[in-house]
């Protein structure tokens, strides 16, 4: 076997035991990729009590996964069979996390490599993380398409059937340009994609909850519906979720709470944005049961 070969087929070992792999993807940088992949992975955990997530952060240069999960200070340790993931969720260990952003002994270290060696650290995420068994394991991606996203579908290319995408997208048409050139990516690698989530789509009133139209909405629909994708929901501004996931008070706050094995998800859960999530992840699971190939 010649090596490429063979760090596919590791790869694919690796992950054998992983029900399904969603790549999350945006055109632009800021639309809220990687909140929406931890709102994501929080709302699969909590839809069963025996459902396993992972979170694979790829965004090298700008990991953002271990301070929004309220592990920022975690670092990951080897074992004989390989990297131990960071569980976010404590004893549980039903919510694994990996990033670039746990290897780094000084996390404002800026990470400034080229395509080969990006490459063979998302491969070694792949194929050394002991993830286990995962219901789902969803990848956070650095925006646009990229040295990493072809990375990704080159050493994920065993396990195609597992595989599918989600797009995010701020409802501004320049964002929206850029989602549909990411579209197109997808359907050049064969990529099935769930859908389009329209984040940002109006502002929840911290005092009422109402929901406002402070920018252009509408428009991740739109391009849904142009692109034959499925629409899978609108997130609004909620400011709630970013004290949450942004705030280095809350974080330390959740890091301290040992009342809990999970005190982000219950937090998370009393934010607007968890209900309204709800209906997007009904979308993907709905979505994931019909998995088409793009395009058709
Ligand atoms: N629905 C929302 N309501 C309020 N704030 C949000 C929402 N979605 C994302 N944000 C905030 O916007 C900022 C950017 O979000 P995020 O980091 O998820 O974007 P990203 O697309 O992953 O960015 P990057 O391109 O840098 O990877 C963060 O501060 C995040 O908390």
């Amino acid at each position: 076997m010649d090596p490429h070969d063979q760090q596919q087929s590791l790869v694919t070992r690796r992950l054998l035991s992983v029900k399904n792999i969603i790549l999350v993807l945006s055109g632009k940088g800021g639309v809220g990729k990687s909140s929406v992949t931890t709102q994501l992975a929080l709302s699969l955990y909590d839809s069963s009590p025996t459902t396993r997530v992972g979170i694979l952060d790829v965004d090298l240069t700008g990991p953002s996964i271990p301070r929004m999960l309220g592990v920022n200070d975690h670092g990951v340790h080897q074992s004989t069979s390989g990297w131990v993931p960071v569980y976010a969720d404590g004893a549980t260990t039903r919510f694994a996390s990996m990033s670039i952003g746990f290897l780094l002994k000084n996390k404002g270290d800026s990470v400034v490599w080229r395509g080969p060696k990006k490459n063979g650290m998302i491969r070694q995420f792949l194929s050394d993380v002991r993830w286990g068994e995962l219901d789902y394991l969803i990848i956070d991606t650095p925006p646009g398409t990229s040295d990493e996203h072809l990375s990704l579908m080159e050493h994920l290319a065993g396990l195609h059937s597992r595989l599918s995408a989600v797009v995010v997208t701020t409802p501004q048409a320049v964002a929206l340009m850029d989602a549909i050139k990411c579209v197109s990516f997808t359907r050049a690698v064969n990529l099935p994609v769930l859908g389009v989530i329209e984040n940002m789509s109006g502002y929840v009133c911290p005092c009422c909850g109402e929901i406002s139209n402070v920018f252009s909405i509408g428009g991740g629909e739109e391009m849904a519906r142009k692109e034959n994708l499925r629409f899978l929901g609108s997130l609004p501004v909620d400011t709630e979720l970013v004290g949450l996931l942004d705030a280095e008070s809350a974080v330390s706050e959740v890091i301290s709470d040992n009342q809990e094995s999970f005190p982000l998800l219950r937090r998370y859960n009393a934010t607007p944005s968890a209900k309204i999530f709800q209906g997007v992840v009904k979308n993907i699971l709905d979505a994931l049961a019909n998995v088409t190939e793009p395009g058709s």
